[in-house]
């Protein structure tokens, strides 16, 4: 996950591939819930692993359930409809999968609780649901403002015998909550009336399916009136698969309708939901066709592919009733970005009461590309840019909703090819922990606009720790280009070849068996990470990289890091040679005396013999070494900027780097 303040995002030109879904937030939430109020135990394979999933599980342990949980499966064993535990305090961060249901759960079986949330979840309705669960007698208290969370439940007295009304217009999520709970009370038939015309049906269809396989065969009239039979009792089905979760695929299905295909792929394919999804999201598909995507379904893959110019590229506007894909019709809003004319979502008015006022987001976040958007009580009507010379970019505000970052990442596919900021990105975890990894693992920039930030300077003066702190602060990849010279000689000893043997390193160089995991480095799968961190290997390292081969055979290894989203590379020739079209070059000093007794710290810590001045010497001479050399000497490159932070902390050096960097963002 990018854990960064904000992630730029390159102008991306093309995609291909195959991207393996996470499981269903909605499936995952009401099967951990199902399991845990059945008998027997459970295991559910394929488990979306997020922060919605870990508020639901973390509440089911503090109920008394056994939770085991490895990877994406987990095995619960069920409370059988008793709750061991009577008295807790949950907390629901922002899960609205796990507020409504167990709210409705635990009122029915009776208990001291209290169920709050991050402030956004306390502006998020419940008072629908609390008003059917008061007429059935659970006492519920609310503790902050009326008709929203936090809530106080506490035992009353049960009367099942009139029909449940529930207002069904504000989220379908109230009417799952009292389907799931009512099992647990049901000693006779229950009926339960929809009041207003219910909204997101498909989410209901999944919960009546769910219910069905843990056994609960809820009756239905029309989408009016629900009854549970006398006597239902939830009985787990042994093990249950997750699908893919299908708002998830609506990204990747919109990537493959507007992303060039990469050479040698056929669009994306998507593993994990397919023609057989029980996801209403899945009809996202049908939407993405009429816009002019390209899909292939089977049960349970998909494959996209953007139409030919004038037969789905560019693709269509439409104007559609989003009801039936309230979560995925957000992705439609991005791609009206590339439709021609103008297109109209409507029926959206659920998506005010969202983990944002998702009308009002959307309409912020699209017009700052240059679109004109109106925004109406439950619709909103986007037109965009005129002309790729009338886009423009911005920093992406998110609302804290997963679903504005993953659909304006895609927006990195203008045409006026202008990168995109995502701010907070790590907002994502909610339903796709990994969704940027994912999504960089199908696209293509061209190379050029993939950044590169290069920090050149000689020994000790800080290098590899601020190129790695920036990188890590930009959510970008690090080169430690000295480590390669380094491993270099170390290989080439090993193998007997003399460090004056420029062929023979080079041959060593060309086909180095390296890994970087971290901080540490394996060669040949052996971690070397101590053994080329000495004085002696750096001294060793700078005599290969005088021989103008051994140079030539490392470029290429140095050139593959450079990789979505971008990269940071420390060493001597970075910005002059390796990255010479780099977006920022910084040449990196300190005097002598200050470098020499940083490193001498930093190899009594590790434990090493030192005295302060033949490390003084022995840098002074690996300096004058590498500044003298032929081939691509350690200087300045001729756009670098110079830093000295011979009397600035770390810290400093890296707010300084980045305020550079950010003076040449375009947001
Ligand atoms: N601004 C700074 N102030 C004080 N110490 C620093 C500063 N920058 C880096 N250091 C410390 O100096 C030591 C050397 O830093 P680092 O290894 O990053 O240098 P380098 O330039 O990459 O070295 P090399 O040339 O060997 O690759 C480390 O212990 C690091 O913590
Ligand atoms: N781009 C580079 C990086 C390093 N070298 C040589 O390797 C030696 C070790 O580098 P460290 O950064 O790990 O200390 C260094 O002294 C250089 O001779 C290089 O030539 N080009």
């Amino acid at each position: 996950m990018f854990d960064v303040e904000y992630l730029d995002i390159p102008p991306l030109a093309k995609a291909g591939g195959t991207v393996r879904l996470p499981g269903s937030k909605s499936i995952s939430n009401r099967v951990l819930l199902l399991a845990a109020l059945s008998h027997g135990k459970t295991t559910v394979h394929d488990v979306l692993v997020s922060d919605d999933t870990a508020v639901m599980l973390a509440a089911l342990k503090q109920l008394g359930c056994s939770v085991q949980k490895k990877g994406d499966t987990v095995s619960i064993e069920g409370l059988g409809g008793q709750l061991l535990t009577k008295k807790a305090s949950l907390f629901m961060g922002n899960a609205g999968t796990a507020m409504r249901p167990l709210t409705a759960a635990l009122a029915l079986l009776g208990g001291e609780f209290e169920l709050s949330g991050i402030p956004r979840m306390h502006e998020r309705p419940i008072g629908d649901l609390v008003d059917a669960l008061r007429q059935l007698g659970c006492g519920i208290d609310y503790l902050g403002n009326e008709g929203f969370p936090p809530l106080r439940l506490y035992p009353g007295t049960l009367k099942l015998d009139a029909p449940i009304r529930v207002r069904g217009d504000v989220s379908s999520q109230f009417l799952t909550a009292l389907l799931m709970a009512l099992p647990l009370v049901a000693v006779h038939d229950i009926r339960i009336e929809v009041i207003g015309e219910l909204i997101s049906r498909p989410y209901i269809e999944i919960t009546l399916k769910l219910l069905k396989r843990f056994g609960i065969d809820v009756q239905r009239e029309g989408w009016e009136r629900f009854t549970i039979p006398a006597g239902s009792q939830y009985r787990s089905p042994g093990e249950i698969h997750v699908e893919g979760d299908a708002s998830s695929a609506s990204y990747f299905i919109a990537l493959g309708a507007i992303a060039a295909p990469t050479k040698g792929q056929k669009g994306i394919k998507i593993l994990g939901v397919g023609a057989d999804s029980i996801q209403g999201d899945i009809r996202f598909v049908e939407a993405a066709r009429m816009m002019g995507a390209h899909i292939d379904s089977t049960a349970n893959s998909l494959r996209i592919s953007r139409g030919k110019p004038g037969e789905g590229w560019p693709l269509k506007a439409i104007d559609l009733d989003c009801n039936h894909i309230p979560d995925a019709a957000m992705t439609l809003a991005v791609m009206a970005l590339y439709a021609e004319g103008t297109t109209v979502l409507r029926n959206i008015a659920s998506w005010r009461v969202k983990e944002t006022d998702r009308i009002a987001a959307m309409a912020c976040e699209l017009r700052k590309f240059g679109a004109t958007v109106e925004e109406g009580a439950d619709y909103i009507r986007i037109t965009p840019p005129a002309s790729p010379s009338a886009w423009a970019t911005g920093a992406i505000h998110t609302y804290d909703d997963h679903r504005v970052a993953m659909c304006f990442s895609l927006a990195a596919f203008n045409p006026a090819q202008l990168p995109v900021r995502i701010l907070d990105p790590k907002c994502v975890a909610k339903t796709f922990p990994d969704y940027f990894e994912a999504l960089f693992a199908v696209t293509e920039a061209e190379n050029d606009h993939i950044p590169v930030i290069c920090i050149d300077g000689p020994t000790a003066s800080g290098k590899g720790t601020l190129a790695a702190l920036a990188a890590h602060r930009l959510g970008y990849h690090y080169l430690d280009s000295g480590a390669l010279y380094r491993l270099s000689a170390f290989a080439a000893a090993q193998a007997g070849i003399s460090l004056d043997d420029g062929d023979g390193v080079a041959g060593i160089a060309r086909t180095l068996p390296v890994r970087f995991k971290g901080e540490k480095v394996f060669l040949d799968g052996k971690d070397v990470s101590d053994a080329i961190r000495t004085e002696a290997a750096g001294m060793a390292a700078s005599k290969v990289s005088a021989h103008p081969q051994v140079r030539t055979a490392l470029l290429e290894l140095q050139h593959g890091f450079r990789c979505l989203p971008g990269l940071v590379a420390d060493g001597r020739d970075m910005g002059t040679v390796v990255f010479p079209g780099a977006q920022l070059k910084i040449y990196l000093t300190a005097s002598a005396e200050h470098r020499a007794e940083r490193r001498y710290k930093q190899l009594i810590s590790k434990g090493n013999s030192a005295t302060l001045a033949s490390i003084q010497q022995d840098l002074e001479a690996r300096d004058a070494r590498d500044m003298s050399r032929k081939a691509a000497p350690l200087k300045p490159a001729d756009d670098a900027k110079l830093l000295d932070n011979s009397y600035l902390s770390i810290e400093n050096s890296v707010d300084q780097v980045i305020e550079w960097w950010q003076g040449s963002r375009p947001f």
